[in-house]
């Protein structure tokens, strides 16, 4: 544990009632000053993690860690946590600047400071000059900013946002995530980020927990889990992937749809069975005779940047392409690839296992 570590979840499980668990055995920490992402399908668990950091609801079995402290029991108004919710929960009857004091009135604080702190919180969001305003009267993008600086005035040490920018249209929604990534670095505050949108998470995050069946599946930066994701679930949550079947030949050696190619990946059996991605804007094509694989277009669409075109080889295996280069409907074309676009993933392998075997071939001492 470094003494960055602000949240620490050790083997957490969470059941409701007699239900089988939502989140299981699951253990991550969370350090200081960084912008968090928890990513993964409905019901995957995000906001039941939110909820026990906040401490709104306490583990089944577990423990978890504020600062270091236990704090399982600890209830969430003696937590240093603010939680933005994805309706903002405002207070429609109270005008922009009472809803960013409410916490502070509650804490009986001083007028004069409340006063300061709430144009000081109203600044940080470009909010300066609303305070008079009727939250009906504020648009979805402005609300969202009350709620930020709703939490940022009590100077909290960590910001929970549940899934805060899913009611904004695609381009508000856009410029949100700019800004919200922006504040988190001015403040150096830690944001813990609840989304089920892969491209939100990869672009605003400095780590990303990817979820699935009230697990952790990996967990990392947006570089790490897209360019090596550990397995099918996590290859195919983020972004466009090609996943088929290979088998390792030796260290750097690998074979699929019945070839031979190099890549970078080692620590792997010689015989054993594994799964190869690819990214489909790692593709490149060719002509047919050129290429490293050979296969014919099935159907094409144009994406704005590239396209998008799904080709089959001879073994009836799916190749999906991102191309600027346009191809012909029902023609042979070529794919070609670097060995370093070849990921290979070895079977059930968990994110520990995973991790050590990388380590180990690192340093040249795996032994398999
Ligand atoms: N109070 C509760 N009582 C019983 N089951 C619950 C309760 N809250 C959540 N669950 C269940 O726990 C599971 C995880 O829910 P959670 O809200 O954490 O998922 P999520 O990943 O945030 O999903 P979404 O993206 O849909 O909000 C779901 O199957 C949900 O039905």
């Amino acid at each position: 544990m470094s003494d960055q570590t602000i949240i620490r979840f050790e083997n957490v499980t969470k059941q409701y009632d007699n239900d089988p668990a939502v989140l299981n055995d699951v253990s991550f920490e969370i350090e200081r000053g960084k912008f968090y992402t928890l990513l993964g399908p409905s019901g995957c668990g995000k906001t039941t993690i939110l909820r026990l950091i906040a401490g709104f609801i306490s583990p089944s079995k577990g423990n978890i860690y504020f600062n270091n402290k236990k704090v399982n029991e600890v209830p969430a108004n003696k937590r240093q946590v603010n939680t933005v919710f994805q309706d903002y929960a405002l207070f429609p009857h109270l005008n922009v600047f009472e809803n960013v004091a409410f916490g502070l009135r509650i804490k009986k604080l001083k007028s004069e400071m409340i006063n300061q702190k709430v144009i000081e919180a109203l600044k940080f969001v470009n909010l300066e000059g609303y305070e008079k305003r009727e939250i009906k009267e504020m648009s979805g993008g402005q609300r969202q900013r009350v709620a930020i600086a709703r939490a940022i005035v009590n100077e909290p040490e960590l910001i929970l946002l549940d899934e805060p920018l899913s009611a904004l249209d695609l381009k508000l929604r856009t410029e949100m995530q700019y800004e919200l990534r922006e504040l988190q670095r001015n403040l150096g505050i830690t944001f813990i980020f609840v989304t089920h949108d892969q491209e939100e998470a990869l672009a605003m995050s400095d780590e990303i927990f990817v979820l699935n069946n009230g697990k952790i599946e990996q967990s990392g930066t947006p570089n790490d889990i897209y360019d090596e994701p550990i397995n099918r679930f996590v290859a195919d949550f983020i972004g466009e992937s090609n996943i088929v079947e290979g088998v390792m030949v030796e260290d750097y050696v690998v074979r699929f749809t019945g070839k031979t190619f190099d890549c970078v990946d080692g620590g792997l059996n010689p015989n054993e069975t594994v799964e190869i991605v690819i990214r489909p804007e790692d593709l490149e094509i060719t002509s047919p005779n050129v290429g490293k694989l050979k296969v014919k277009v099935d159907s094409q669409l144009f994406r704005g940047v590239h396209y998008e075109i799904s080709c089959y080889d001879e073994d009836g295996n799916e190749w999906l392409v991102h191309s600027t280069k346009k191809a012909i409907v029902g023609s042979e074309i070529g794919l070609n690839f670097e060995p370093e676009d070849i990921h290979v993933m070895r079977l059930g392998e968990t994110e520990e296992e995973f991790d050590k075997r990388l380590e180990a071939y690192e340093e040249g001492s795996y032994e398999s």
